[in-house]
């Protein structure tokens, strides 16, 4: 299911400004991350989808239908009762979405969260990762049009993120719910999410695929300078960002640029490093302090 937003103006109160703005939003069917900073709107368009927060202006449809759709927004795994078993709390989702869960459902959703065996253990005791894809596959009870997931693996580890994103890609395969997330992992975003929507001030700022969004930075290279390395090159005629102990340089013309400063291989032993640009260098040239444009 894809939704189309037009003309969305959403406030906390009527003399405060907008929290969100948003003119027209296409909202693609698959998996499609929501990006920004902190304050950006994320949560505002959420609330808003689920019908939390009613807009001053504007409509939100079922793309090309009159009719209304329905959303859920996944549990954190803090929001998890204490006390209450993994088969009590799937049940517990079943019937605030009003309906009974069946035993062979609560068995299929036990074996997708790889909990088997686990039906009667506290699910408090679960670890992070176990909890939310539990709930991640309760939320399809009812078949809500649209799952929201808010930042579903801040906090986890790595191999956690990964098992996460596994169980995200085996759900689509049998379900066919939009599924929308926010998340700070740039990383995650590029490899699981089909569109990509930049909040920044409650206004979407660009939206595309990651391919789209990658290609829309019109770079080569990016190369992670040392600072002891850094007067070797004009910064002048490069942009740049200013990470840490590095600067960051944004390569439009690759040829140039190693005419200029040495081959490839030159400059790695210099220890620069050389990299593809990707998700996360989309965010820093959208969100971080400007970078310094050549
Ligand atoms: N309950 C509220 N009352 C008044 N203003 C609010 C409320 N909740 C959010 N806002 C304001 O709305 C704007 C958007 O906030 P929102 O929480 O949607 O951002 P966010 O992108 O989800 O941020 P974060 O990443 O920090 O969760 C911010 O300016 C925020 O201060």
């Amino acid at each position: 299911m894809s939704l189309t937003i037009d003309n969305l103006v959403v406030q906390y109160s009527k003399q405060s400004d907008p929290a969100l703005r948003i003119e027209h939003l296409e909202i693609y069917e698959g998996v499609i991350a929501v990006i920004g900073e902190n304050g950006a709107g994320k949560s505002t368009l959420f609330k808003t989808l689920q019908g939390f927060l009613l807009p001053s202006t504007g409509a939100i449809s079922k793309a090309g239908q009159s009719s209304k759709f329905s959303s859920v927004q996944v549990f954190q795994s803090e929001q998890c009762f204490e006390h209450v078993t993994v088969k009590e709390w799937i049940e517990f989702q079943g019937l605030l979405r009003g309906m009974e869960v069946s035993p062979s459902e609560i068995a299929t959703c036990v074996e997708h969260a790889q909990l088997q065996g686990k039906e009667k253990r506290l699910v408090n005791k679960l670890s992070g990762g176990q909890q939310r894809k539990l709930n991640l596959l309760c939320a399809s009870f009812g078949n809500p049009d649209l799952i929201i997931l808010d930042e579903p693996t801040a906090g986890l580890d790595q191999e956690a993120r990964k098992e996460y994103w596994t169980t995200v890609t085996a759900y689509r395969h049998t379900h066919s719910n939009t599924i929308l997330f926010s998340s700070h992992y740039m990383d995650e975003v590029e490899e699981n999410a089909d569109q990509v929507i930049l909040l920044s001030h409650g206004q979407v700022i660009s939206s595309g695929s990651p391919k789209e969004l990658i290609d829309n930075l019109h770079l080569e290279y990016v190369a992670t300078v040392p600072q002891q390395k850094v007067s070797l090159f004009n910064l002048n005629k490069i942009s740049y960002t200013i990470e840490g102990e590095h600067c960051v340089f944004y390569i439009a013309d690759a040829d140039g640029f190693f005419s200029t400063y040495g081959s490839m291989s030159e400059l790695i032993k210099q220890g620069v490093q050389l990299r593809l640009p990707d998700m996360s260098d989309v965010y820093t040239l959208h969100y971080k302090e400007r970078a310094h444009s050549a």
